[in-house]
């Protein structure tokens, strides 16, 4: 058992938090953000991320998990401490340290013995070495640095933690690496790597899987785009390449572009460290750009069905689907924020709905949108459906009632939701991404 440390209370550092003690170690989580402290300690789960709270709750109550606000407190008894702290991009692109180094600063002037000080944030190269600079500033005892980026996946958070495909350890430490090794043994026990190497290379290894799957976005992206121009099936050709276990079925699904906290901010960093160092990063710089494009594609498809974006203003939209991916509630850098502002500044009107996320967009666009609370209810009196998000809950829908309450049985589905041969059958007019349309 260990004593763990954990300061940044958000989706990483409670994810994190939480599996670290329900493997039977005691952890201490540190925010500065008192309101969810508050709730923390009251039981309530501050995220949304399925089968955390029954873990959560259970840690809590067997207390092998508390909360705090206060750093010092946190520093007490711990023998290792993770950063899960904010890395925004800055204006230039690059991740913003000032969390990380204002920390690490505190923790310098804070620790009376020795600590492993962890950093799960996704940093630039180099940034293990800034860290440790931070600490030793006011340190008066020994610590060790080690980087240990996150690969978790929002909305499968929780498993994606407690059986990772490989845990990577940035260390020059010996000591370090062994306290690392102890603690994430449990984790691996499946027989998943913890791969050892050195900090540089870990926290480059972050920026390159994250990259590596934001290309392979932009590619079928782009191959969907393609499709509809030849009239090729995109549907077909992911299977038709995904079997080739070289390339492997995974991240080839085209679509609206790829949102989130994590891939646009961490496609953005890698490019401006390339050219830190002199290298221009040609193919990230496409990646970013095709996503950018692809965010436009429904709007511009809605646009071209009506003969111009003058047609577009008194149109009323059914749209469903907002948050950047199912399973989760999470808006940032969403798909659906583009295409509502596009929308409203053509004079269309929209009714959205979304099982988790409105409340999130309400506090963007105010009363501009109307928000549904049943999926069926947004589509009364609709012009069209559009489709931004792939919930499990739009997959299946009742189609007699969606023809009923749509005006124009229409629909614009930006994540090839449905079978295009079966919309045909059922009389819809189905315009999806990188697949023949079906017209009535
Ligand atoms: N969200 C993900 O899916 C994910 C996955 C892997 C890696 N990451 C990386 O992990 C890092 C954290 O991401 P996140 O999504 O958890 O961020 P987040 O914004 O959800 O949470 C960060 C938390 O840190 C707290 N905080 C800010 N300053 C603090 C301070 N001085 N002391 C204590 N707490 C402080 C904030 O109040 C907030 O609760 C980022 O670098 C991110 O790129 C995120
Ligand atoms: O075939 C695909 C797969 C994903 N997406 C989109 O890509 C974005 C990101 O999806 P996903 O990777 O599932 O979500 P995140 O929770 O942002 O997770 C990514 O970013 C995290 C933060 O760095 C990493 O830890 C994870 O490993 C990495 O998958 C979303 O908008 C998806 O809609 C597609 O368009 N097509």
């Amino acid at each position: 058992m260990k004593h763990v440390a954990v300061v940044g209370t958000g989706y990483v550092g409670l994810v994190a938090g939480t599996c670290f003690a329900e493997t039977g170690n005691q952890v201490i989580c540190v925010d500065i953000d008192k309101a969810k402290v508050e709730k923390l300690r009251n039981n309530v789960v501050t995220i949304y991320e399925p089968g955390l709270e029954v873990l959560f709750k259970r840690n809590l109550r067997e207390k092998r998990l508390h909360f705090t606000t206060e750093l010092a407190e946190a520093m007490e008894s711990c023998d290792i401490i993770f950063l899960a702290l904010p890395t925004p991009p800055g204006e230039d692109g690059s991740a913003d340290l000032k969390y990380v180094l204002g920390v690490a600063k505190e923790i310098g002037k804070l620790i009376k013995s020795y600590k492993v000080v962890v950093n799960k944030s996704t940093v630039p190269v180099g940034t293990a070495d800034k860290v440790r600079a931070a600490i030793a500033e006011h340190a008066t005892c020994d610590f060790d640095v080690v980087s240990n980026p996150e690969f978790l996946r929002e909305g499968v958070a929780v498993d994606d933690f407690l059986k990772p495909d490989r845990v990577v350890i940035g260390s020059s430490s010996e000591r370090a690496t062994e306290v690392m090794q102890q603690l994430y043994e449990p984790f691996v026990r499946q027989g998943n790597p913890i791969l050892v190497m050195d900090e540089r290379s870990a926290e480059m290894t972050k920026y390159a899987a994250n990259s590596m799957l934001a290309l392979r976005i932009s590619f079928m992206n782009e191959i969907a785009n393609l499709c509809d121009k030849v009239g090729a099936n995109v549907d077909m050709v992911r299977r038709g390449i995904g079997t080739d276990f070289r390339i492997g079925k995974h991240f080839l699904y085209p679509g609206v572009g790829y949102g989130g906290s994590c891939f646009p901010k961490d496609v953005k960093a890698l490019i401006k460290t390339a050219q830190d160092y002199e290298y221009n990063f040609q193919i990230l710089k496409s990646v970013e750009c095709v996503n950018e494009s692809q965010k436009h594609l429904l709007v511009q498809k809605i646009e071209a069905y009506y003969g111009g974006r003058e047609h577009i203003a008194g149109k009323k939209f059914a749209m469903w689907g907002l948050s950047f991916k199912p399973n989760t509630d999470d808006i940032r850098e969403a798909p659906s924020l583009v295409v509502i502002h596009a929308l409203l500044e053509m004079g269309a009107e929209i009714v959205a709905y979304d099982p988790e996320a409105m409340g999130h967009v309400k506090q963007i666009v105010g009363d501009k949108v109307t928000f549904a609370s049943l999926a069926e209810d947004a589509l009364n009196d609709a012009d069209a459906l559009i489709i931004v998000t792939e919930w499990n809950e739009f997959r299946n829908p009742d189609f007699n009632s969606v023809k009923k309450r749509l005006k124009h049985h229409l629909i614009f589905d930006g994540r090839n939701v449905f079978d295009n041969h079966k919309m045909k059958e059922l009389g819809f007019e189905y315009y999806s991404i990188g697949r023949p349309t079906c017209q009535l």
